[in-house]
């Protein structure tokens, strides 16, 4: 005789979070590189190191509107004892000084523009007086001007074959603009993984069909799908499936062959109808974990099949979300080749107290408020796992360790920063 409790999906060994993770990521293969033009490199992750071509700047530029001088032609002078140059080249922006400066002169040069080979100063125009003589031009200075001013010097920023960018690094508006300076206009970037999106339910109604008793609309594929493409993944959502197993079975093995990992959402507990557990003790796959010591999403699952992934996250909106965050996200992040696959970590102080206690650890989506130099941390009034709405207030979540006391307002707390949120 078999009894439901004698069920695989029953008999679970739950794995704390950072286990599970290491159990996930051997599979999270990096991606080849595609090659994109630089404006389409937003947001995509380098896939390979660059390294500078030449110095930056490659020419001794100056930093000011003015005259390019010798210093020592203004040394011990003064107000009582100005020093006199004749003006005898004039160097606007992207041309080249025409005649070389000797002791006594000057050039006229303007911001950027290459500072002639002689000179070894800069002098604003404001500091100076400019007096017409004998068809000659002079200008007249009245202050020692040291060496080296407003001159910017060959190789300030780089020397040539510095490495500028690391590969698995994010490209955004700074990194583009050292890519466009050296001329890059086509960059590696790892492909991005294409990622297949169930929900499963029958209760489960398009978001473009009218209320049903008893039914609710499928939220979680657009969240995740949004999630997905944050991560910098390609989303597909993929046509809802009923609570059948069969026909869950039948999918979830063809998206095995056309994407490089598959989400689903719902059917993961210990219900009649929760398919996925069923799916991943049944042998299609192989699992890799079907219990995490967490809060929300404790029944988080995890397979392979041909040595792709298989997340089988919770229905419940918020144990799916939090799900995404710890798993997913790595995972993409590793098959980016992102240098930092993890949510980014911080401490901050709980600017409530947090009054739940549990022996899983919580990950409380929450708040973030910096005032005073310090960074609070507010945990959202409604956290249960099947709650949704305060998902979108979040910028973080606030991870509360195993405990059997309360937390106080004022106790320090790690927090996740969430890529979301307005913080
Ligand atoms: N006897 C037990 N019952 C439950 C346990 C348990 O340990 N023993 N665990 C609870 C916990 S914790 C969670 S979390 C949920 C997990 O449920 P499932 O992952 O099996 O998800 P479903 O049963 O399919 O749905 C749960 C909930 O979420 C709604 N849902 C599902 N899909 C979507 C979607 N795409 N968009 C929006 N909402 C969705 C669904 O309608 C249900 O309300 O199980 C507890 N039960
Ligand atoms: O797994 Mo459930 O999300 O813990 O609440
Ligand atoms: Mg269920």
């Amino acid at each position: 005789m078999t009894t439901d409790s004698g069920q695989d999906k029953f008999r679970r060994k739950a794995l704390q979070v950072p286990d599970a993770q290491a159990r996930i990521l051997p599979y999270a293969r990096r991606l080849p590189a595609e090659i994109v033009a630089l404006p389409d490199a937003q947001g995509r992750i380098l896939a390979e190191q660059v390294t500078s071509p030449h110095p930056y700047p490659h020419f001794r530029r100056s930093g000011m509107d003015g005259f390019a001088i010798l210093s020592r032609d203004t040394a011990g002078c003064g107000a009582n004892r100005p020093a006199l140059l004749e003006v005898v080249d004039e160097i606007p922006c992207g041309f080249l000084p025409s005649v070389p400066l000797t002791p006594g002169t000057a050039a006229r040069i303007m911001t950027g523009a290459k500072v002639p080979d002689e000179a070894d100063a800069v002098v604003m125009f404001e500091m100076t007086e400019t007096i017409r003589q004998d068809g000659k031009t002079y200008i007249r200075l009245v202050r020692e001007i040291e060496p080296g001013k407003n001159i910017t010097p060959v190789g300030l920023e780089l020397a040539a074959g510095e490495v500028i960018l690391e590969s698995g690094r994010k490209l955004g508006a700074g990194e583009i603009s050292v890519l466009a300076t050296f001329g890059i206009n086509q960059v590696a970037v790892s492909k991005r993984p294409r990622i297949a999106i169930f929900s499963t339910g029958s209760e489960l109604l398009g978001i473009g069909e009218p209320l049903q008793d008893g039914r609710i609309r499928n939220s979680n594929a657009y969240m995740l799908a949004s999630q997905v493409r944050e991560a910098g993944a390609e989303p597909f959502m993929l046509e809802a499936i009923p609570d059948d197993l069969e026909l869950a079975r039948q999918r979830v093995r063809a998206a095995f062959a056309d994407y490089d990992a598959v989400i689903t959402t719902g059917g993961v507990s210990v219900g009649d109808f929760d398919i996925m557990a069923d799916l991943v003790s049944g042998g299609e796959v192989e699992m890799l974990f079907n219990k995490v010591t967490m809060r929300p999403g404790s029944v988080t699952t995890a397979a392979v099949k041909d040595g792709k992934l298989l997340f089988a996250l919770s229905g419940n909106p918020g144990a799916c979300f939090v799900g995404f965050e710890l798993f997913v996200r790595p995972a993409i992040g590793r098959m980016l080749g992102a240098l930092q696959p993890f949510l980014p970590e911080m401490t901050a102080e709980l600017a409530r107290p947090y009054t739940k206690i549990n022996n899983f650890t919580r990950f409380v989506r929450g708040r973030l408020e910096a005032r005073e130099g310090k960074l609070y941390a507010y945990p959202a009034e409604l956290d249960e796992s099947s709650v949704m709405i305060t998902i979108k207030d979040s910028d973080a979540l606030i991870v509360i360790p195993p405990s059997s006391e309360p937390k106080e307002a004022g106790e320090m707390v790690t927090v996740l920063k969430l890529p979301g949120g307005s913080f």
